[in-house]
């Protein structure tokens, strides 16, 4: 049975139109796709729920890229040097890369909500199962395989971590441009607080959409200001041969069904 992927209203169609969404999407059984609604009343206290525990080390960070869809800041993740274990997970997870979804106004551009409230942006933060598999591209096809970490981004004061990424945006304007980026702690990125989250089993949010994601999404935000938030949008989706030049913009996917999933939370 695949669940019946609704589509909400018509501005998340638009972020379809993305080469990217071209051409079958069959979606591997469909009933554990991403991204959802949080809709906090039904989220579950579950006490077993344990305090994340990130272990980021800065000189894994490598380079960062457009990769037509948004761009990427990605990790050596030969070692497990920069980890992730604790709340809802039973292994070690290793840190791959980070990436954001965002809109082209602050009045949406985040993939989940929070009782359907939508934020500007969504930080997300990727790692693989080391305990388990010996690289990703094994990992992403299992059910335990990924660990991704979603913190909902704000307008507010400017992001005195994330300028130093901001920087180096207008290097990668252009679909598969790469520029070295070295000695970046995704921690900064972190909110204050990452002991209360919601957790759920999923899927990866653009193709190939393999349901092998526990999310671990942060209920507290962080802030970022306008002005960086206008550098995202400055990116493109389009690489420099390209006639017409497409502003990288509303990259997120419609909400899915939460086919009787169960959420979970880490605080009451
Ligand atoms: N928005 S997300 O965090 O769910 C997400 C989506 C796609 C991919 N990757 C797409 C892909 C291609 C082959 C295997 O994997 C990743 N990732 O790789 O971290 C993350
Ligand atoms: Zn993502």
């Amino acid at each position: 049975r695949t669940c019946n992927l609704t589509a909400c209203s018509s501005k998340y169609v638009l972020s379809q139109m993305h080469p990217m969404w071209q051409g079958p999407l069959t979606i591997p059984g469909g009933e554990r796709q991403s991204p959802i609604d949080i809709v906090v009343r039904k989220s579950i206290f579950d006490s077993e729920l344990k305090p994340l525990v990130t272990d980021y080390d800065p000189h894994t960070c490598q380079q960062i890229w457009n990769n037509g869809y948004s761009f990427l800041v990605e990790y050596d993740d030969t070692t497990d040097k920069s980890t992730l274990k604790g709340g809802p997970l039973q292994d070690k997870f290793r840190l791959c890369q980070f990436h954001f979804h965002w809109g082209e106004s602050n009045a949406w551009g985040s993939e989940h909500t929070v009782d359907r409230r939508l934020f500007p942006a969504e930080l997300h933060l990727v790692h693989w199962n080391s305990d388990k598999y010996s690289l990703f591209e094994e990992a992403v096809m299992e059910d335990n395989g990924l660990a991704v970490i979603g913190v909902f981004l704000k307008v507010g004061k400017r992001h005195e971590g994330l300028q130093k990424l901001v920087d180096a945006l207008p290097a990668i304007r252009h679909k598969d441009s790469i520029v070295e980026f070295t000695r970046f702690d995704p921690v900064c990125l972190l909110p204050s607080n990452t002991d209360d989250y919601w957790t759920y089993h999923g899927s990866l949010t653009t193709p190939p959409l393999t349901e092998s994601v526990t999310w671990i999404i942060m209920k507290q935000h962080v802030e970022v200001s306008h002005d960086q938030l206008a550098v995202f949008r400055s990116l493109l989706f389009t690489s420099a041969e390209e006639d017409v030049q497409k502003s990288m913009v509303n990259n997120f996917r419609v909400q899915q069904s939460l086919c009787g999933r169960t959420v979970r939370s880490s605080f009451t």
